[in-house]
């Protein structure tokens, strides 16, 4: 493709070189730099881009985009823009031949719940004979195909190509997590989104936004990027602050909930350990539905989902025999299979907000003690490793804290952090470093009818300990263990 088509768009400071000349590939990671390749020079959290450009050349590097002043170098055409973030996903689009334009793109962001929206919308769309792609957390879906997802957003790069490969194959529409790093690092710049979802903001990820404002900026960007419908859960303070600051947008705003009546809302809602049943309200129909997840979280995110397809033009049956198929979400609320008597729940709450509401919901149906083995990840925002503490403590009757993906630190000071929070409280815990000793310890401790939640980890089937990455499956240890238990 030539240079000069595509930077076509791109707002650019200077160039230095020729334009009009074939390239044949991009790379944000001079490791990856080919013959005839653009590289795009990343100003990082860890490292520079602008450090690696010898080597970028050396890899083959025809073209340079850069963000910092660099001195001519013979043969290479060097092009200075203001975010070379930004600067990557216009050219990244634009090398895939702009895939999303002719698209149904649906993003879903928020702190707790979009692995389990997309899911829902996906299974509602491909039950009604839409095929959706799939990207976020768990892989990257289009059709039968499953990719591995390093990020929950993709950078634009492998995001375009993602799009690109499902356009290819007649995939049109795609529900995707956008999460705050990808908005705040312009992964997504330039999708052209057709519906952008708002399920709750509560703490996390502080170490990267430095402020939960900051952090709703960086949520808020998505509503601005689309081109049908805004769709935002107006029970959360922060998405009913969203909402009103959109209102003046063209885009329709469809606002869902339960304490108000929002334009999409559940009524007479009976949870049960099995699911949940509620009456669906919309401006057009109304209607029963039930949901395999229990929880009111697990409502929200019904709702959430039901909005998309309300807003897509679905009908009613449609939305209920699509919601109604679903059987549940990897490593969301799973119950581990073979427990005989044990009832040993999987969760991916590893933040306070999400952890609270699954030992909540644990609580409407638990009948003796729940018991709660979890740990925070390393390398994340620390200020939520005590309010997790406390939450646990508050609402267990035994707690173990142990490692969750420790990376670079040192795991006896997570738990020592999280130990901070749960000391506030009566509840009896134990520390133990070794995830599969603490699940081990949980086990031999419930007794009849005691319940036990594994949170953090969800559908991860590794460890992260320093810079190995080890097998890990809290569901397959925790069957592993009840097998070597007999
Ligand atoms: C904090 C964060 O988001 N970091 C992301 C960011 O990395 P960075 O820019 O800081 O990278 P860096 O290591 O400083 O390197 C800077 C530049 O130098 C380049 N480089 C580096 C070394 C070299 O030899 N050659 C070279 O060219 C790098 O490729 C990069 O372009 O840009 C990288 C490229 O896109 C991402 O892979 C990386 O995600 C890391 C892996 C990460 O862990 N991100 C997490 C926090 C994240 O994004 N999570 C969200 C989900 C959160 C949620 O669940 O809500 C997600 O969407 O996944
Ligand atoms: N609507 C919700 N409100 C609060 N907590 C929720 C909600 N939905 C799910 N949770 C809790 O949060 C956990 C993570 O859910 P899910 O994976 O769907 O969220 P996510 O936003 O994709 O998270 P991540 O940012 O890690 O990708 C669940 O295991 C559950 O405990
Ligand atoms: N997407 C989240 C996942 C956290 C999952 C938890 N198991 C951990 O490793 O901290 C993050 O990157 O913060
Ligand atoms: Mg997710």
């Amino acid at each position: 493709m030539k240079l000069k088509a595509l930077i076509e768009n791109l707002s650019v400071i200077d160039i230095n070189g020729e334009v009009n000349i074939d390239v044949e590939g991009i790379a944000y990671d001079s490791r990856k730099v080919k013959k005839n390749y653009i590289f795009v020079c990343m100003v990082g959290m860890k490292t520079d881009g602008h450090k690696y450009i010898d080597q970028a050349i050396k890899g083959g590097a025809k073209v340079l985009i850069v963000q910092k002043d660099v001195a001519a170098i013979k043969g290479v055409t060097i092009i200075k823009v203001e975010n070379s973030r930004k600067a990557l996903s216009v050219i990244s689009s634009n090398f895939y031949k702009n895939p999303t334009e002719n698209m149904d793109i649906i993003g879903v962001t928020g702190t707790n719940g979009k692995t389990t929206i997309t899911y829902l919308i996906r299974n509602i769309l491909e039950k009604n004979g839409i095929h959706t792609g799939l990207i976020g957390t768990i892989a990257h879906k289009i059709l039968d195909k499953e990719y591995k997802a390093n990020n929950t957003t993709p950078e634009s790069l492998e995001l375009q190509k993602l799009f690109k490969e499902m356009k290819d194959l007649k995939v049109n529409t795609c529900a995707m997590e956008v999460s705050s790093h990808s908005l705040a690092l312009d992964r997504v710049a330039g999708i052209n989104f057709k519906i952008g979802v708002f399920t709750n903001l509560t703490r996390d990820h502080l170490d990267f936004h430095e402020n939960i404002e900051n952090y709703k900026n960086a949520k808020a960007k998505l509503f601005y990027q689309t081109t049908l419908a805004n769709i935002i859960n107006i029970d959360d303070p922060y998405g009913d602050e969203i909402a009103k600051e959109i209102n003046v947008l063209d885009t329709k705003l469809i606002t869902y909930g339960i304490k108000r009546k929002a334009d999409i809302y559940a009524e007479d809602i009976r949870i049960s350990p099995k699911g949940a049943e509620f009456t669906l309200i919309t401006p057009t129909f109304k209607g029963s539905i039930s949901i395999a997840t229990p929880g009111m979280f697990s409502v929200y995110n019904a709702l959430a989902a039901i909005s998309v397809c309300y807003a897509l033009g679905l009908s009613y049956e449609q939305i209920k025999n699509g919601i109604e198929s679903v059987k549940g979400v990897p490593g969301r609320f799973e119950a581990v299979q073979d427990t005989k008597n044990h009832t040993i729940i999987v969760d991916y709450s590893h933040t306070p907000d999400a952890l609270e509401n699954a030992l909540n919901t644990i609580k409407e149906f638990a009948e003796r003690r729940i018991i709660t083995v979890f740990g925070c990840g390393g390398d994340r925002d620390k200020t939520k490793r005590p309010m997790m503490g406390e939450i646990a403590g508050k609402l267990s009757d035994f707690c173990i804290i142990t490692s969750d993906n420790p990376r670079s630190e040192n795991p006896i000071n997570i738990i020592k952090d999280i130990e901070v929070g749960i000391k506030k409280t009566y509840c009896k815990y134990k520390m133990i470093v070794d995830r599969k000793e603490a699940i081990k310890e949980a086990i031999k401790n419930c007794g009849e009818k005691d319940i036990i939640l594994i949170a953090g980890k969800g559908h991860e089937t590794y460890q992260i300990i320093g810079e190995k990455t080890i097998d890990f499956d809290d569901r397959k240890i925790a069957q592993e263990i009840l097998r070597e238990e007999i």
